[in-house]
């Protein structure tokens, strides 16, 4: 996804479309606070018209010229009037608790099933793209109250129309020259409204992108893990300018609406005055000519008013609900956009790996825009044997990792597991059978159990298994001698006010702590076909990486795994190893054989071994 600006056009009439599915969510989530609501709204509509017509009435019959004179009449007028007037204070604070209620129930479902349906994007790529990443956060921003406003914005309309058409009615009866000129003065608001409200949601978009770099700036000048390097390097103030940038940048853009919208108000607004003026010259000389009744005199007034604030009233509602649909159409993009990994249906059933996965011919790049990653990689990984690729930095090793775990898909060849394409499976039992560390692997803020467990939610509740897992991974000691053990809270994150006393509930880890919990975490998925384990020492002492490559070579004997590692000790017993260089495979054998060849790995290897050869003799040359 591409290009901003064409983006929020959507007319009113197209936008409208959306008012089915957010009244739709609303009804089926509460049906009964909709119904509520809905009577509530409507009848507040007709309670103004109500009240003028009673305080005509009235008058009327206390100046004794109307049909209703007669104190008993009168009574039951005056009775009516006040319960108008009771009614009429009631419904504000009803419409307020009810619209509250329903945003609240709406805004729960609405929220589950957005997240539902991000959870459906089996790739990456939506995640890569900052046009999407804009779209989804429009799109949680009208899970939360949208729809609601949807509904309140038709409803208030509906409202503010019962409203208009009560005192236009009555204004006809008494001027029907008065009740045109009132209209004429009315339509253009609702016109300009709808257009202030497509420009607005227009500029929320464009300026998604800039709020997105201004949060990133904020995060960062928040973060522990940026607070050591923005400190050293005195970059601070350098990043909250550019902060600040960002949202002068931002502010801009709204005040540039902003202006414009208070300009063309205000210039409606004073058209409205001058009718309302005009209006209320023509009525009282008209009243003094004895043309019109003193409870004529009141209907007139309140009339145009009534008709005046409806009109406006209807404006904005209009204005807002239409701006709420053109948000809510990032909703229903996101929620309805789709797996975005094509699968075959029915997809194959899924057999435990036998032979072993092939890359044939395998051409990937990150979209089109992007150069070529890896270039016509062709790679055979046996089934239970230990492959090991190795390659300078950028070679596109971990590339090479998502393509086999299917976050991607190859632009050109195929990824096969015994022989059949991997777009013939279902997604979620592919990954079923693959356990893996990424080389940016989780620290998750929840107890060590959970950092485990979440490798394999059946298994979280086995302790013994995460016991197990943890001790292969060499935590366990470190987990154990937690002041919760294994229900210690990883996190400096206080939870709550009383968390801040218990000086227990955040522990932190070292990085190489936290990298043996992501190792523990795969070790729970050890029972899996394929074994991926992208760097999975880069962070761990000398001591640790030799405890977790000796459990690692234990473990991998036998099975599928494919092991990334740039300390090329660790991959030497590979059964073979795989030399990528610019999206190329350009070696593969086991390490004897390429050490005999002479050629790249014999050469990065011959390298490092001279490195530490140094170190242990003292050596600078070496
Ligand atoms: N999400 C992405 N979007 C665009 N380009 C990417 C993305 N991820 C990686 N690349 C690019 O793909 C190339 C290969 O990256 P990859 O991470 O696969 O290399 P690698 O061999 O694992 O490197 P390293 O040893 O540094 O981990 C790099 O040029 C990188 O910039």
């Amino acid at each position: 996804m591409s290009g901003r600006t064409d983006r929020v056009t959507t007319g009113p009439t197209r936008a409208a479309w959306g008012i089915r599915p957010a009244w739709a969510l609303a009804a089926r989530t509460a049906p009964g606070t909709l119904t509520v609501y809905v009577v509530v709204m409507l009848a507040g509509g007709a309670l103004p018209v109500l009240a003028a017509w009673l305080t005509k009435l009235i008058l009327d019959g206390l100046v004794g010229g109307g049909p209703l004179g007669g104190l008993g009449g009168l009574g039951w007028l005056a009775l009516g009037l006040a319960g108008a007037g009771a009614l009429a204070a009631v419904t504000p604070q009803l419409t307020t608790y009810l619209r509250a209620e329903l945003d609240r129930a709406v805004g729960l479902v609405a929220q589950d099933r957005l997240f539902a349906a991000v959870d459906d994007f089996a790739g990456l790529g939506r995640f890569e793209d900052p046009g999407f990443l804009d779209r989804l956060r429009l799109a949680q921003q009208a899970a939360g109250g949208t729809p609601g406003q949807i509904v309140d914005g038709v409803l208030g309309g509906v409202r503010s129309a019962i409203t208009v058409v009560g005192f236009l009615g009555s204004l006809y009866v008494l001027s029907p020259l008065l009740t045109l000129v009132v209209l004429g003065a009315g339509v253009p608001v609702l016109v300009a409204e709808i257009a202030l409200s497509r420009r607005r949601a227009r500029m929320f978009w464009n300026v998604g992108g800039i709020e997105r770099r201004e949060f990133f700036y904020s995060d960062l000048l928040s973060s522990a893990e940026a607070a050591k390097e923005i400190r050293l390097f005195g970059t601070g103030g350098y990043l909250r300018g550019r902060m600040i940038a960002e949202r002068r940048e931002a502010n801009a853009a709204k005040r540039a609406v902003d202006r414009r919208e208070s300009w063309i108000q205000s210039g409606l607004g004073l058209l409205a005055a001058l009718v309302a003026g005009g209006g209320l010259l023509w009525a009282v000389a008209a009243a003094r000519a004895g043309r019109l009744s003193v409870g004529d005199l009141t209907v007139l007034v309140a009339g145009v008013a009534g008709v005046q604030g409806a009109l406006t009233a209807l404006a904005g509602e209009v204005a807002r609900a239409h701006q709420a649909l053109l948000v809510f159409e990032h909703y229903t993009a996101v929620t309805g956009a789709g797996n975005d990994l094509v699968t075959a249906t029915p997809p194959r059933p899924l057999p435990p790996l036998r032979r072993g996965i092939e890359l044939r011919d395998v051409w990937f790049r990150y979209s089109e825009e992007h150069p070529w990653v890896l270039r016509g990689v062709d790679l055979w990984i046996p089934a239970g044997r230990s492959v090991a690729l190795v390659g300078l930095n950028g070679a596109g090793k971990s590339t090479l990792v998502k393509l086999l775990c299917r976050f991607y898909d190859p632009t050109r060849g195929a990824v096969l597991w015994d022989g059949v394409d991997l777009r013939e499976f279902d997604v979620t039992h592919l990954r079923q059978r693959i356990g893996a560390v990424f080389q940016d692997y989780m620290r998750y803020d929840l107890t060590a159990t959970d950092n485990i467990g979440l490798g394999d939610l059946a298994l979280r509740e086995q302790h013994d298994r995460v016991r197990i897992a943890a001790e292969r991974a060499g935590i366990h000691d470190e987990i154990a001698a937690l002041p919760q053990g294994y229900d210690t809270m990883l996190s400096r994150i206080f939870f709550s006010e009383r968390d801040r006393e218990d000086q227990t509930t955040g522990t932190v880890l070292s990085g190489g702590q936290w990298q043996r919990l992501a190792l523990a975490r795969a070790f729970l998925r050890d029972q899996r076909d394929l074994m991926v384990l992208d760097e999975p020492s880069s962070g761990l002492d000398a001591e640790a990486e030799h405890e977790i490559h000796t459990s690692l070579r234990r473990h991998r004997r036998r099975r599928t795994s494919l092991l990334i590692s740039h300390r090329l000790g660790a991959v030497r017993d590979a059964d073979v190893i795989v030399v990528l260089r610019d999206g190329r495979v350009v070696e593969q054998a086991d390490h004897v054989t390429l050490m005999a060849t002479g050629g790249e790995y014999a050469r990065l290897f011959t390298l490092q071994a001279a490195g530490y050869q140094a170190a242990a003799t003292g050596s600078e040359e070496a």
